[in-house]
């Protein structure tokens, strides 16, 4: 097994932006997040996804969350929605979707994210939408291509195996779960891996443990879905969004204990633009 490094030599740069360009041409993100209790995850993400660089974004979320993420993010198209009737009008929209943040894992839950997964676009599953795939395989087949993003306790889950176990053995976890999964997967915590179903496997050794806070996923499924949404593959924005998020960890570190995981978006921005200027 080849584990490549990912580093300033191999990482992928988003394309700069023709002179002409419009929002059309970057992508409609929907996101399907936030259920009863846990709006600020869907926020997250959708505050991550529009700050590096999606044209558009919605965010679907329990009918509680809509006045304050409004309130909060008003460049996000917020939508109530509690059920997979509420949700189909709203899918041919997007280019990509992100599902999962905070979603929950009711009844309703599932049948949104079954909803979801029939559309044929790029999907980032993430969080309880890793959870409920984890119950159900054989529900939840996504129409396209799948990104995968567990923490070792979600890891551990999908693969029936132990969060210790995912820990002693996180790069066969990683292969294993793309090649069950079919799916590009994101293994997250200190040494996140990206690896595809054909074996490739990178390792990120970036990061701090300040990033050991709440919603600091939800912000990396924010940015690999606005990186997709621009254009990129999946292997490439999960590289450069993993990159991204861990090295403006780094730059936070400094700070100390309270880093909390909105404040990774102006530093990200930074770097990004330092990497690959619009
Ligand atoms: N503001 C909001 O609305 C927020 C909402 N949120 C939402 O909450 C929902 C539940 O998600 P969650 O991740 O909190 O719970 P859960 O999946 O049970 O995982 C915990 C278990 O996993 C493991 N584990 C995790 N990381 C590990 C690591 N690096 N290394 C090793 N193990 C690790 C660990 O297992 P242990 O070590 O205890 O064996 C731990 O017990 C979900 O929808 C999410 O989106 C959150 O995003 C927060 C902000
Ligand atoms: N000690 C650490 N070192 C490096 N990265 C970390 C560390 N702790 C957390 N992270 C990163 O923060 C993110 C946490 O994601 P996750 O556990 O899904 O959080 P949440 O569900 O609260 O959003 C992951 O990208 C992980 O790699």
């Amino acid at each position: 097994m080849t584990t490549i490094e990912l580093n300033e030599e191999n990482l992928p740069r988003l394309a700069p932006r023709p002179c002409d360009c419009h929002k059309g041409q970057l992508g409609h993100a929907v996101i399907v997040a936030g259920g009863a209790g846990m709006g600020g995850a869907g926020l997250l993400a959708a505050q991550a996804c529009l700050r590096l660089g999606a044209g558009l974004v919605s965010l679907l979320t329990h009918p509680d969350h809509v006045a304050a993420s409004l309130a909060r993010q008003p460049e996000v198209m917020v939508h109530g929605v509690t059920t997979a009737a509420g949700l189909q009008p709203l899918l041919p929209q997007a280019t990509v979707l992100l599902l999962g943040p905070g979603l929950g894992q009711t009844g309703q839950a599932a049948d949104m994210l079954e909803a979801a997964a029939g559309s044929p676009v790029v999907q980032v599953w993430d969080a309880d939408a890793l959870n409920l795939l984890a119950l159900q395989p054989e529900r939840f087949i996504a129409a396209g291509p799948r990104i995968l993003t567990p923490h070792p306790g979600e890891a551990a889950r999908l693969l029936g195996w132990s969060a210790g176990e995912v820990q002693a053995q996180r790069e066969q976890a990683a292969l294993q779960l793309a090649r069950q999964y079919q799916s590009v997967v994101v293994l997250k915590g200190h040494g996140s891996l990206i690896a595809d179903p054909g074996g490739q496997l990178l390792v990120c050794r970036h990061g701090h443990p300040v990033m050991a806070g709440p919603g600091f996923g939800d912000v990396l499924g924010g940015v690999i879905t606005a990186f997709v949404a621009q254009g990129m593959s999946s292997v490439d924005a999960a590289c450069l969004a993993v990159w991204l998020h861990a090295r403006a960890g780094e730059r936070l570190a400094a700070q100390g204990r309270g880093v909390i995981a909105s404040d990774l978006l102006t530093p990200m921005r930074a770097l990004l633009e330092a990497w690959s200027p619009v």
